[in-house]
């Protein structure tokens, strides 16, 4: 079974794509097979921090029909697969996402996990990525503007039908005064699957382009990465049958 999973966040800069490239590396490490794509809108070729620059064929290419799949085809280091997805809005607002991920599905047979990077914010783009999505992962940071608006994309994930796995705090502290983990959860009623403290290996790894897990996979952050990709290779999440869980957070914010 592949697991198609939208690592999404609401506000830019708490670590969302450098979680994307992290998690995919550890779990390609664990012997997953794993699918990135890259569907930053904002910047479609940015090739997710992992050194890839220049004109490069992107998923957009191959779905008009003016390049072979295998062309957007990138393998890192660590084993996972990347395509620049380079999509347009209008084929996520047009094209049926199943026939987005049929056409990379077709090519490799299977993967384990595809992992989609959403663009930040909580625009239009941000919203297909979902859509396309069937589990949500929701990396934010403890703190009150990035947990507004990690709320705001729970919510904007549960509408589109697609099943929040839980939440990642990135960037954490210790510090007497920072929100706990308990409050976070309760906050965004989400279990915390993933506790990544702030760490300058983490930064200075993403800066030389070489996911951390794969740099210094040593540091607290690097080892709070691979707990994270063990905890989600090793848990299978289902939708329960009574649908989707009614989150009482938002409830209370906006009265749904
Ligand atoms: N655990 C961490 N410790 C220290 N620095 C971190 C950590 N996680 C991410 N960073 C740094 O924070 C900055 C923002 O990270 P990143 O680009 O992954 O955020 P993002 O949520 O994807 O942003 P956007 O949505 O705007 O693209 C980067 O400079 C990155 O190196």
């Amino acid at each position: 079974m592949t697991r198609i999973m939208a690592i999404a966040a609401g506000k830019g800069g708490v670590g969302k794509t450098t979680t994307t490239v992290n998690l995919g590396s550890a779990l390609a490490k664990l012997g997953k097979n794993v699918i990135i794509v890259d569907t930053n809108l904002t910047t479609p070729n940015v090739g997710l921090h992992l050194g890839m620059h220049g004109k490069m064929t992107t998923l957009n290419d191959v779905l008009e029909g003016n390049a072979n799949i295998i062309d957007a085809i990138h393998i890192h280091e660590s084993g996972m697969r990347v395509i620049p997805a380079g999509l347009h809005m209008r084929y996520l607002k047009t094209t049926n996402p199943n026939r987005i991920w049929d056409t990379v599905l077709d090519l490799f047979g299977s993967a384990d996990f595809v992992l989609l990077d959403t663009p930040a914010g909580l625009e239009e783009g941000a919203k297909a990525v979902l859509n396309a999505g069937e589990e949500v992962l929701i990396v934010t940071n403890p703190e009150i503007p990035a947990l507004t608006d990690a709320l705001k994309t729970v919510r904007m994930a549960y509408e589109s039908g697609a099943y929040v796995v839980g939440a990642v705090i990135n960037k954490y502290r210790k510090d007497p005064k920072a929100l706990r983990k308990e409050e976070i959860e309760a906050m965004l009623d989400l279990p915390v699957i993933g506790i990544i403290p702030h760490d300058d290996e983490v930064r200075k790894s993403i800066q030389a382009k070489n996911p951390v897990v794969l740099r210094k996979p040593k540091s607290p952050g690097a080892m709070a990465y691979k707990r994270l990709a063990s905890e989600l290779a090793g848990v299978e999440y289902t939708v329960p049958a009574e649908g989707l869980p009614v989150v009482n957070a938002l409830k209370r914010m906006f009265g749904v």
